[in-house]
């Protein structure tokens, strides 16, 4: 599949393909949601897998919703595999045992977290010794501009410092990008994006900006049915035998 040319979905058609996934698909978010944080992982895993010459630090750049959760899973399958050490940085947390739960999970794998922003800029600016690779699991799908407290500031600050700091993965989009028209005046500057189910037409945009950039597919649970009626079919092919992600080139 060529880079730059692949069905997208709208930030509309995304959401509501999510909810008939969830109503008469009968998934429940939390399958989703992991086979989601899964693919994310192994994305992370195939593009940077662990080095021998560092710690493996990830940073992982929690959200409110349920692109935090892809993030919280995908921490976890990273720490379990071995060679990374994640971190969190979660500072918004909605009310919600499927949040608190993975979590738990985490905690007990002896997952760290960072209390405040200063902590974050604190640890991604040590040279070496800081932070191998971020997440952004900040926002997906159903972000509006403009960005709000306190996540603005963190995001400025990686926009700011994007030549100094780890690449950035971001899932399903650049978090603080419009879904559907793509960047604003932040742009957390990701080197690589993971799209869920299917790119969205920021994702375009992304790949677009520059040569460099690495855009992954994953989030393998849609059947032919559903592929069809949201016209992402030649998306669904593309992976191959049991493959949980797609790199596209
Ligand atoms: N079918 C799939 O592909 C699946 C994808 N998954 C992931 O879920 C997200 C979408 O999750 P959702 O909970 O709908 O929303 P978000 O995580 O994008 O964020 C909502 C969260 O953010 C707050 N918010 C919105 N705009 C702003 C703003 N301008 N400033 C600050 N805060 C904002 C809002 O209030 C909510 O709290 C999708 O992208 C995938 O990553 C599922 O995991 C599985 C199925
Ligand atoms: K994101």
């Amino acid at each position: 599949m060529l880079r730059s040319s692949f069905k997208t979905l709208s930030a509309k058609a995304a959401a509501q393909l999510d909810q008939e996934l969830m109503s008469t698909g009968a998934f429940s978010i939390d399958q989703l949601m992991e086979l989601a944080g899964l693919s994310v992982a192994q994305a992370i895993y195939k593009q940077y897998p662990p080095k021998k010459s560092c710690n493996n630090t990830v940073l992982v750049l929690v959200g409110p919703g349920n692109n935090g959760g892809d993030g919280l899973v995908a921490a976890r399958h990273l720490k379990l595999w071995g060679g990374y050490d994640p971190i969190l940085y979660y500072p918004k947390r909605t009310k919600n045992q499927l949040y608190s739960n993975l979590v738990t999970q985490l905690h007990d794998l002896d997952v760290n977290e960072l209390e405040s922003v200063e902590d974050v800029k604190r640890l991604v600016s040590v040279p070496q010794a800081g932070v191998d690779l971020i997440i952004d699991s900040l926002f997906g799908f159903s972000f509006k501009p403009p960005i709000r407290a306190p996540f603005d500031e963190l995001i400025r600050y990686l926009a700011e410092n994007h030549d100094k700091i780890a690449p950035i993965v971001s899932v399903d989009i650049p978090s603080g990008w419009d879904v559907d028209k793509g960047p604003t005046d932040l742009d957390i500057n990701a080197t690589m994006l993971v799209s869920l189910t299917a790119p969205k037409p920021c994702a375009a945009r992304f790949v677009d900006s520059s040569a460099e950039k690495i855009h992954y597919l994953g989030g393998r649970f849609i059947n032919p049915k559903i592929a069809k009626k949201y016209d992402i079919e030649e998306l669904v092919d593309l992976y191959e035998g049991n493959e949980l992600i797609v790199k596209f080139v």
